[in-house]
This record gives C-alpha cells, structure tokens and sequence, in this order.
C-alpha cells in the first residue's frame, strides 16, 4: 500500500473538494458538475480540476474531445481554458497510465499536483475530480488516492444509490480511512436508473448504520438537485461542508 503521510505540500486554492468515486462511470463528473452550477450561482468562483483523463471521442473533424473536460468547462461556464481544467489527456478508455502507454507515453505523476498548482490565484473554490475509483491508477506510479493525499482537501465519496452500494461504499472508505484522508461526505447516485431496485429505498439507513461517514444525500436519476432520505431538498451548503470537514485531509 502507498501512503503519502510525507508528502511536499501543494501551493494550491486554499477552500477545495476533492471528489472520488467508489467505481468509474458512478456520477463524479455528473456531482462534481452539480455542485460547481450551484456554487457558481451562488457568486462563488469555482475552479474544476482533472488531474488526468481518459477516453476520448473523436469528432468528425478528427479531433478529440473529452466528456469530462467538457462537462466540466460547461459548469464553470466556459471560464478556464480546458488546459487548465486538465492538462493530461489521454484517448483509450482504460486507466490513463495504460492509455497513455497504448499513445507510447507515461502521465506525469508530479504534472498532476503542479496542474493544480497553477489554480492557486484562479478560483475561490477548487473541485478536484479523480479518475475511476480511490485505487485505480491515475500514473505509473500513482493511483487517485495517492493524488488526493498529496492535494490534501477533503473528500466527497460520490456511491451508486442501488444495489451493491453498501460494499462498495463501506471498502472505500475503508481504504480512506487506511490512508488517513479525511471524508466529508457520501453522495449516493442514481447513475443508472433504478426504479426497479428495492434496495434505493434501503441503503441510506443501512449504510448510516455501518458507517460514521456523513451520508451527505441522494441524487435520482436525472437530478438536479440532492435529496435528503426522506425525498425533500437537502439544500447543501457545500462551502459550508468543506470548511466544516477541515482544511487538511491529515490533520
Ligand atoms: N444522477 C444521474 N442521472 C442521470 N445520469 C447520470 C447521473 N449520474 C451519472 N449519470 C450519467 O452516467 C454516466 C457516468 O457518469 P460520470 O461521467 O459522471 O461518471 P464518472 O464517475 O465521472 O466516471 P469517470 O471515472 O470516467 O470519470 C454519464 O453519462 C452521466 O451523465
Ligand atoms: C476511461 C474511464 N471512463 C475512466 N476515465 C478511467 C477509469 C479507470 C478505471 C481503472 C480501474 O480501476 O480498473
Ligand atoms: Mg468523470
């Protein structure tokens, strides 16, 4: 297991999230994109970060676009250069240190943290979305937990909403918890319609029982916006919960 409990501290926005996910495909762009609308309507200026991605698609002009570099450039409102949000991309749809060997190259491990460095002066508020799961590589040498842990904010753990939820949610916060990262929170998604899964209605409780991680809300399928268990708004105030959760995700 890799720790980073040493590591050089990064000269980055002093208020930030970084959001994880228990698997690829779970909604981190999808919330991440949710919480910046909302925090950008608010007045607030809010800076998104990909440390890395991968799996293009190809226009037909013959260039490549990335759906999370686009989703997230969209939710700042075309603010920040796309170079800015993520300065290493990759096109195979695998994890970006086996993409980017198929293109013959490696990821940078330190670009990831120096990329978020360079939003030091640019944003009142950075959101830092990870790639795949907490233990899926982002480098050769790196997986994203690594890179939280050198970033340093807390976490938002974004879980499916249906079944399975439960193990995947109580691993990764065991492996959060291992590494000695600080969570604010579970956000539980409906990514994937559910309407035919009992267990929706069961897996807020029964994760609360588990877990002293916050179960933050519930977001359906096609929300805008995040449920309480109960189905009401939960109204987050996410500037609130990141100064809330502390400023190091060590301390
Ligand atoms: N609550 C939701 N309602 C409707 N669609 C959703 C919801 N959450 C996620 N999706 C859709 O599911 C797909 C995967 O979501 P998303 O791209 O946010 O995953 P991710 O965790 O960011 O994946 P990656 O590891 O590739 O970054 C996308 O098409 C997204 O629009
Ligand atoms: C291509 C995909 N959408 C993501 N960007 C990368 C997901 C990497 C997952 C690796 C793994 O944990 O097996
Ligand atoms: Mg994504």
């Amino acid at each position: 297991m890799s720790v980073n409990l040493a590591s050089e501290a990064v000269a980055k926005p002093a208020t930030g999230l970084f959001v994880v996910g228990t698997d690829t495909d779970i909604g981190k762009t999808y919330v991440t994109c949710l919480i910046a609308r909302q925090l950008v309507s608010a007045g607030s200026i809010v800076g998104v970060y990909k440390p890395a991605c991968s799996g293009a698609i190809s226009l037909p002009d013959g260039s490549q676009s990335w759906g999370d570099i686009e989703a997230l450039y969209a939710a700042t409102d075309g603010r920040f250069e796309r170079s800015l949000i993520c300065p290493q991309r990759f096109v195979a749809p695998c994890a970006p240190p086996v993409a980017a060997a198929m293109e013959g190259c490696r990821v940078d491990d330190q670009r990831l943290t120096s990329g978020c460095e360079l939003w030091h002066d640019r944003c009142e508020i950075l959101l830092v979305e990870g790639a795949g799961g907490l233990l899926s590589p982002v480098s050769e040498e790196s997986t994203v937990g690594d890179v939280a842990g050198r970033i340093d904010y807390p976490l938002l753990l974004v879980a499916g909403a249906g079944l399975g939820t439960i193990n995947h949610t109580l691993l990764t916060i065991e492996a959060i918890e291992r590494r000695g990262l600080k969570l604010a929170g579970v956000i539980l998604n409906e990514h994937t319609r559910c309407e035919d899964d009992q267990s929706v209605a069961t897996n807020w409780q029964e994760l609360a029982k588990r877990t002293n991680a916050p179960i933050l809300g519930r977001i359906g399928h096609g929300g805008t916006e995040v449920l309480r268990d109960d189905g009401g708004s939960a109204r987050i105030d996410w500037l609130n919960i990141v100064h809330s959760s502390g400023h190091s995700a060590r301390e």
